[in-house]
């Protein structure tokens, strides 16, 4: 762990009606930095996520330290947190990320109004200028819409916005990709890719049992089995030398889908993209 860690998560243990599902878990993730969370279905990936992002529910007990830009947030509600240590959320299931009674373009208004203390007009132009700095094709007509009105590709680049307007110092995304189709997965991890892990953007926590999508986004990851960390890498030495049975059979899934081709590109460069350089 470093000085410039946006988030770390310390000896974090979380019940479920009094049983243990999540132990002594300890990972961090540095600014500038993009880390995936992989584990098998069932394993806490959700439960850790909901305690880091203080959205746990009643029946879930949070243990341990979850320290987001330095301020101790294991104990405080996600509404209640300090500006500076919420973080933006990107899940699986956009409907319910969205409202679709209020049209798209006063959802994406509403954050700069209230984090950049923006006027209404101001604002507008800002979402305006974000959705198009994000290549959104018919941003004016977008925003008019509802999000019942749109594809869950067009929904889940919206939820993306959505978390970038608030400029949170970290991303978590919890299987963003998991409902779409494969193209549309590509240019949802590609728009990730690029409004993340920089000096400038949010550090980004994927969370996700997909170790080919998370090669192609993150530099590091941390695997879980049954709530317990089992291995912490570069996804590059995770793929080279994978040590727990979950591990192995990733990273056999990852050499089936493309046989016959190193998962790394020749000229692959962590910070690009394992699998977009291929
Ligand atoms: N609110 C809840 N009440 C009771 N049990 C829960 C609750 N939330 C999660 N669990 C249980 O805790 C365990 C971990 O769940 P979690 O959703 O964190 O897994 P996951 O790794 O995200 O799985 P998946 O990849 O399938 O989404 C599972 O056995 C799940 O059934």
């Amino acid at each position: 762990m470093s000085g410039n860690d946006v988030l770390k998560v310390n000896e974090l243990c979380i019940r479920v009606d009094g049983q243990p599902v999540v132990s002594d878990l300890c990972f961090h993730v540095a600014a500038g930095e993009r880390v995936c969370l992989l584990g098998p279905s069932g394993s806490g990936k959700s439960l850790t996520a909901g305690a880091i992002l203080g959205l746990s529910p009643h029946s879930v007990h949070v243990d341990g330290s979850v320290c987001i830009n330095g301020v101790e947030v294991a104990d405080i509600r996600a509404t209640r947190r300090p500006v500076q240590s919420r973080s933006g959320m990107v899940f699986q299931d956009t409907h319910s990320a969205l409202n679709p009674l209020v049209s798209v373009g006063t959802q994406l208004r509403e954050p700069f109004m209230r984090f950049h203390g923006l006027s209404r007009r101001a604002a507008d132009e800002a979402v305006v200028t974000l959705l198009r700095g994000m290549q959104m094709a018919h941003v004016e007509e977008i925003l008019k819409r509802s999000s019942a009105e749109l594809s869950g590709g067009q929904r889940q680049r919206i939820c993306m916005a959505l978390a970038l307007a608030c400029k949170p110092a970290l991303i978590v995304a919890d299987e963003p990709t998991t409902a779409l189709d494969v193209l549309t997965q590509n240019e949802v991890l590609k728009l990730l890719r690029e409004c993340t892990g920089t000096a400038d953007t949010p550090a980004l926590l994927f969370i996700s049992h997909d170790i080919g999508a998370a090669c192609r986004l993150c530099e590091r990851a941390v695997i879980i089995d049954e709530g317990r960390l089992v291995e912490s890498n570069t996804l590059t030495h995770i793929i080279a030398n994978p040590q727990h049975r979950f591990t192995r059979q990733l990273v056999r899934a990852l050499h089936d889908s493309a046989p016959g081709r190193p998962p790394f590109a020749p000229d692959f460069d962590a910070r690009e993209g394992l699998l977009c350089t291929a």
